[in-house]
């Protein structure tokens, strides 16, 4: 049905531009006539779109097709000029006056164009530094999506989202609608030389075969390659299993982008292994030189390539050219020393130029700082800088933005460079309000000497400006400024109105209410994250000065994981650097997975994760980390679901012996687990938390993990909630209204049951009692009965429902079933005229001193007196009678009742009684007059059915 409608929708947008329906172009027909590769998929209703998908290289004879001439076809060089742009538009570098802009030359734009004949090879041969920058932006960091630096990350979001996170930009038709991979976990992960998939560009879309997104981007970028969120010209292949007709598929044919299945990609990574990375060989295209050798001799598009390959490595030496050269700073004494220097310090930019992203907001900072003393000091608009349209006339600058994207950097690099002495104050010094007293500070407190500073005439506005040097104050994490900065903000405000020089406010959110004022007074400047590319290029430097092997994938993967903070970015290569020489895309996952240990991880995740294909690969401390995301749930929803895993271990087993042993194993350790657990919350023996979680988790997924099938018809194929939360809260309901009924039992002094006994042995007879006698009798006596049954054990209709209820049985009819309405309607009525003078709640109305609700047990054990002698009864009785002598001398069973509760009272238990009576509740207290005890008594027990009562 979706699917339908979403072919309908997409028909439609086709129509629009010629898209999905009519290839056009790119369906050369040579791709037409090309036959639907054999990728080895069992599903035959999964539509693959045969003229697009190409076979792994090596099957459809990839090399073969490049030998071949005649396949290969040269195709037009399609050359556009373009502008250099290293950023986004707002990024562009501006020009300092005392940096050394570095040329960034105009780059060799040359690029093959896809055609509709071009064969993968040529696609990949198509790929273009230039584009790499642009597409790449475009594509991966979803400027429009996401927004750059808008904070989402993590894998799933850099895939364009895993299951049920949508797809991306793909079109909301898909969103949250992804299905599971339809042979989820059935097929093994090749593991292929770490670089085999090195320049290759993959967009993933629609659902694959056997891996979620999250677990292909995964493999792809493992082995080198890179995974974008939209086709461009820079992409080598759209990975899919099936067409959705989808915007990446539409344009992927538009571009002629091949098209790679699942198993064609399997193959790729595998055929990289055992020839010693042949394919990398074949799909590097790093140096013109490799190019070359992977195509045939007299390749047309050889020299072509070799042209274009050529220029783009100048266009990339140009581009490097134009990145400012990091220069380590060098200190005195600090050779043998130099790792003790953290990078941070030892690479933090030099000029603004080398701070990365952000470069028009630093220029503004800039043009804000250069016209400060000329707006403030000299043209006499001292302190009325509250022009609010005029971005200049605020005399102080907000900078904002996440921790660790180079705003204290900007600020101070500006200052620096328009000679401004910079004057630090941040969150761990004392920023109180100042002595209000104080006009010009003292010592000793920050708030007094920045007020001090910003009033002292003498550091500013000398008469001989060449004396001394300008100040700035820069005010670090103003947003900080909490309980021990009480008045801090209003105070900086202050200062800022009467200050003498500028000041420079820092703070991570803008849009916190404590600085809701300050904003008003201040030019903000929002400062964004870096992107991944950005920060992905800058980090490669670092590792190269610093001699260490690292990837631009692993290094991305780095950018992207940390969430833009380029000081954690910095830290985290280092760290990595005291271990490794060489580091990978698997490195930075494993580290970044460490460090990332405090973000939540749904109990559902960490279940996937266990139970998933690849769970046999996790380490011992990730498993446990999953398991302990939540130690509550993660247990229950691995026992509700580890029998639908058919686990890898157990191979290719036909009878399903080696799965029913390692279903058997798996209960066992569950079983376990539970006893431990049991230890734990009984006993307090915290120190078996890890056994508990290793027996209840782990062990279980690592026996059974695999691939999850369904069991039942109708069941989806999605980890299920754990059922015994449900089920025990069925469970303490159903306990709390077999203890009502148990109460009302006990009230009616029929019986000393226990609970189990009144469940096990009365409830049947008690529900035959109560229904048999409304489907067999007429209305009036079957009533008439039932209602006297009840009165006769203190039942309540609630008890009724209750016995009822709890009789019931799944797949069993009702005992009510056959009663007709009339009948049920009659007995409703029946029951409650007679309310008014029931006493049959006698224990729910009883209340303790001091106690909101009274322990039901507790009053149900004291309206057990079989033991208590009779004659102790009837002394009490008479004891009451003589206080009583104005009741009407009638004592009937239900006054024993309140006797003995009062008789309570010489077991130092000090009780209310509560009776119901007519329309209202009385309460009388036991140590209140007894005669007014007696009188709600009375009236409790007038034309009350008493008599039935028996002792
Ligand atoms: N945009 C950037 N370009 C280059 N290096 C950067 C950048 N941002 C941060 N760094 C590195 O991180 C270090 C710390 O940056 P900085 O203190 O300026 O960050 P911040 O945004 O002010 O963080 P916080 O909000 O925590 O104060 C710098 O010394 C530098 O090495």
């Amino acid at each position: 049905m979706t699917s339908d409608i979403r072919k309908w929708f997409m028909k439609q947008h086709d129509k629009g531009n010629g898209g999905a329906s009519k290839p056009g172009k790119p369906t050369g027909s040579a791709l037409e006539t090309q036959k639907p590769v054999d990728t080895g998929q069992k599903e035959e209703r999964r539509r693959k779109t045969s003229k697009y998908f190409s076979a792994p290289p090596e099957d459809t004879g990839m090399k073969s097709k490049l030998s071949d001439g005649a396949r290969v076809e040269k195709t037009p060089p399609k050359r556009k000029s373009r502008k250099p742009k290293e950023e986004s538009d707002e990024d562009e570098d501006f020009e300092l006056p005392s940096s050394n802009k570095a040329s960034a030359g105009a780059k060799s734009t040359k690029k093959l164009k896809s055609e509709a004949g071009l064969e993968m090879v040529e696609n990949y041969a198509a790929l273009d530094e230039e584009e790499e920058d642009l597409g790449e932006k475009a594509a991966s960091s979803h400027p429009k999506g996401r927004g750059r630096g808008s904070g989402g990350r993590g894998p799933g979001a850099a895939a364009g989202g895993g299951r049920g996170r949508g797809g991306g930009r793909g079109g909301f038709m898909s969103f949250g609608e992804r299905k599971d991979p339809p042979h989820k976990g059935e097929k093994e992960v090749p593991e292929g030389a770490s670089d085999c998939l090195a320049g290759l560009t993959f967009v993933i879309s629609g659902t694959l075969d056997s891996l979620e997104r999250e677990e292909a981007e995964d493999l792809i970028k493992r082995h080198s390659g890179r995974v974008t969120g939209s086709v461009s010209k820079k992409t080598n292949f759209l990975l899919a299993d099936e067409d959705i007709g989808g915007r990446k598929s539409s344009k992927a044919k538009e571009l002629g982008t091949s098209f790679l299945t699942e198993d064609g990609l399997f193959d790729m990574i595998r055929k990289s292994k055992p020839a010693k990375a042949p394919v990398k060989e074949e799909f590097m295209k790093k140096t013109p030189e490799n190019l070359g050798k992977a195509l045939p001799k007299n390749s047309p598009v050889k020299a072509e390539i070799k042209d274009d390959q050529a220029s783009k490595l100048s266009t990339k030496a140009a581009t490097k050219r134009s990145i400012p050269p990091i220069s380590p700073i060098k200190r005195k004494g600090e050779d043998s020393g130099a790792n003790r220097v953290t990078w941070t310090e030892k690479y933090k930019p030099m000029v603004p130029n080398d701070i990365i992203g952000n470069q028009s907001l630093v220029k503004q900072l800039h043009d804000w700082l250069a016209r400060w003393d000329e707006q403030f000091l000299h043209t006499g608009q001292k302190g009325k800088g509250k022009k609010k349209s005029d971005a200049g006339s605020k005399k102080a600058v907000l900078l904002s933005g996440s921790p660790g994207i180079g705003k204290t950097t900007s600020a101070k690099l500006v200052s620096k460079m328009l000679g401004f002495q910079a004057i630090e104050v941040n969150a761990s010094d004392n920023r109180g309000k100042a002595d209000a007293k104080i006009f010009k500070g003292i010592g000793g407190c920050a708030a007094n000497s920045i007020k001090e500073l910003v009033s002292n005439e003498a550091l500013n506005v000398g008469k001989d400006w060449s004396r001394h040097q300008k100040t700035v104050l820069v005010m670090d994490e103003v947003d900080g400024m909490s309980a021990g900065d009480r008045g801090g903000v209003a105070d900086l405000i202050a200062s800022i109105k009467i200050s003498k020089i500028p000041i420079i406010c820092i703070c991570n959110d803008r849009y916190s209410q404590k600085l809701k004022s300050l904003v008003n007074y201040c030019l903000p400047l929002n400062f964004r994250k870096p992107t991944k590319q950005q920060m992905a290029k800058r980090l490669s430097h670092i590792a190269k000065a610093e001699g260490i092997q690292v990837n631009d994938i692993a290094l991305e993967e780095l950018a992207d994981r940390v969430n833009g903070d380029m000081r954690m970015a910095i830290n985290q290569l280092q760290y990595m650097s005291l271990s490794l020489s060489v580091i990978n895309y698997d490195d930075v996952r494993a580290r970044l997975l460490n460090s990332a240990k405090d973000e939540d991880i749904s109990p559902f995740t960490a279940v996937d994760k266990l139970f998933g294909f690849n769970g046999g690969k996790l380490r011992m401390d990730e498993r446990i980390d999953l398991s302990m995301s939540d130690p509550d749930l993660v247990p229950l929803i691995i026992q509700e679901n580890y029998v639908n895993y058919r686990p890898i271990s157990a191979g290719k087993d036909d009878n399903g012996v080696k799965r029913m042993n390692m279903l058997a194993q798996a209960a066992e350790s569950i079983g376990d687990g539970d006893i431990i657990n049991v230890q734990i919350r009984r006993y307090r023996q915290w120190q078996l938390f890890q056994s508990s979680s290793v027996a209840s988790s782990i062990i279980p997924a690592a026996l059974m993990h695999g691939h999850r099938e369904t069991l039942e018809q109708g069941e989806r194929n999605y980890n299920r909630f754990g059922g015994w939360l449900g089920k025990n809260s069925t469970r303490g309901k159903n306990l709390r209204l077999l203890e009502d009924v148990h109460v009302h039992f006990l009230a009616s002094q029929q019986s000393s049951l226990d609970r189990e006994a009144l469940r096990l042995d009365y409830f049947p007879l008690l529900l035959k009692q109560l229904t048999h006698p409304l489907r067999v009798m007429p209305k009036e006596d079957a009533v008439q009965s039932v209602v006297e049954f009840m009165d006769a054990y203190s039942l309540s209709q609630e008890d009724f429902d209750s016995i009822l209820e709890l009789s019931r049985f799944q797949g069993h009819p009702s005992a009510m079933d056959g009663v007709p309405p009339a009948v049920k309607a009659a007995l409703t009525r029946a029951y409650k005229e007679g309310s008014g003078s029931r006493v049959i709640r006698a224990a729910d109305l009883i209340s303790f001193p001091g106690m909101k609700k009274a322990p039901k047990k507790r009053i149900a054990a004291m309206l057990e007196p079989l033991e208590e002698p009779a004659d102790d009864v009837e002394q009490s009785e008479e004891e009451l009678t003589s206080d009583a002598e104005d009741a009407d001398g009638a004592m009937n069973g239900e006054l024993k009742l309140q006797l003995d509760l009062q008789s309570d009272k010489s077991r130092g238990i000090q009780v209310d009684l509560n009776l119901k009576g007519g329309s209202g509740q009385q309460k009388k207290k036991s140590t209140a007059k007894k005669s007014s005890g007696l009188d709600s008594a009375e009236k409790t027990v007038r034309g009350s059915r008493g008599g039935k009562r028996k002792r």
